[in-house]
């Protein structure tokens, strides 16, 4: 019987997986191979998690269309350019793959840009708060400390002039960004924001509760 007559041909093997990064080892984008424990690939990986914790917070957007919907997705793709900034060594690839993969600095200031914007709508803020505001707020609180963390491992390859400073920056200004980002979430849903204050009588909580009220 040849193949066109059998009922239950084998599905054509997936490109998904090509097995080469079974021993732990994986590629640079200039063809290098390295050890997955290699910093490159910890940045590379927690950028990617920081993306996949935008997605889950831009879902939640997109239920009560707060208008921060459009520029998540831009993020994301921004921490696309990012990943191929830090997988692009500066210290040891082509010229052509490093102009390929430079990350524009203006990038930087549209983040500011909508940091300012935000910003500028929010009631000043006069204690730490904890993460809180409802669905779309607590999510983009995540996304601000997986940022950071994303940050605290990129950092060295900046310094190792491995990546970009552009990254660094941009990476450094991102968790900013979530950070009104995820008050203006909690303010346009009229969700309580939760303080903390410190008390000097320990009897009494240190947590306030307040509705954001748009300025
Ligand atoms: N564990 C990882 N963490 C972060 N980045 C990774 C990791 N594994 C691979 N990468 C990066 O992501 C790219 C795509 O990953 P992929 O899983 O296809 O690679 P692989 O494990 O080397 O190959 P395969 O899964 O086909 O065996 C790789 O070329 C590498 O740059």
């Amino acid at each position: 019987m040849t193949d066109d007559n059998n009922p239950n041909p084998k599905p054509k093997k997936s490109n998904v997986y090509t097995r080469t990064g079974d021993k732990g080892k994986s590629s640079l984008y200039n063809g290098e191979r390295r050890s997955k424990t290699d910093d490159i690939f910890n940045a590379l990986g927690t950028v990617d998690e920081l993306s996949s914790c935008i997605g889950i917070a831009n879902h939640y957007c997109k239920k009560v269309e707060n208008g921060l919907e459009d520029k998540l997705v831009e993020i994301q793709c921004k921490l696309i350019e990012v990943g191929s900034n830090i997988a692009t060594p500066r210290n040891s690839s082509h010229t052509s793959k490093l102009s390929f993969t430079s990350f524009d600095e203006e990038n930087v200031n549209l983040l500011e840009a909508w940091i300012d914007n935000l910003d500028s709508q929010l009631p000043p803020l006069k204690n730490f708060i904890l993460p809180s505001g409802g669905e779309s707020a607590v999510f983009l609180h995540q996304c601000r400390s997986v940022c950071r963390r994303a940050e605290r491992v990129t950092v060295p390859l900046v310094e190792a002039e491995v990546a970009e400073q552009s990254v660094g920056k941009y990476l450094n200004r991102l968790s900013d960004f979530f950070f009104v980002a995820a008050r203006y979430a909690a303010m346009f849903e009229k969700q309580i924001e939760n303080y903390y204050e410190q008390r000097r009588d320990d009897k009494e909580s240190n947590l306030v509760k307040r509705e954001l009220s748009k300025q």
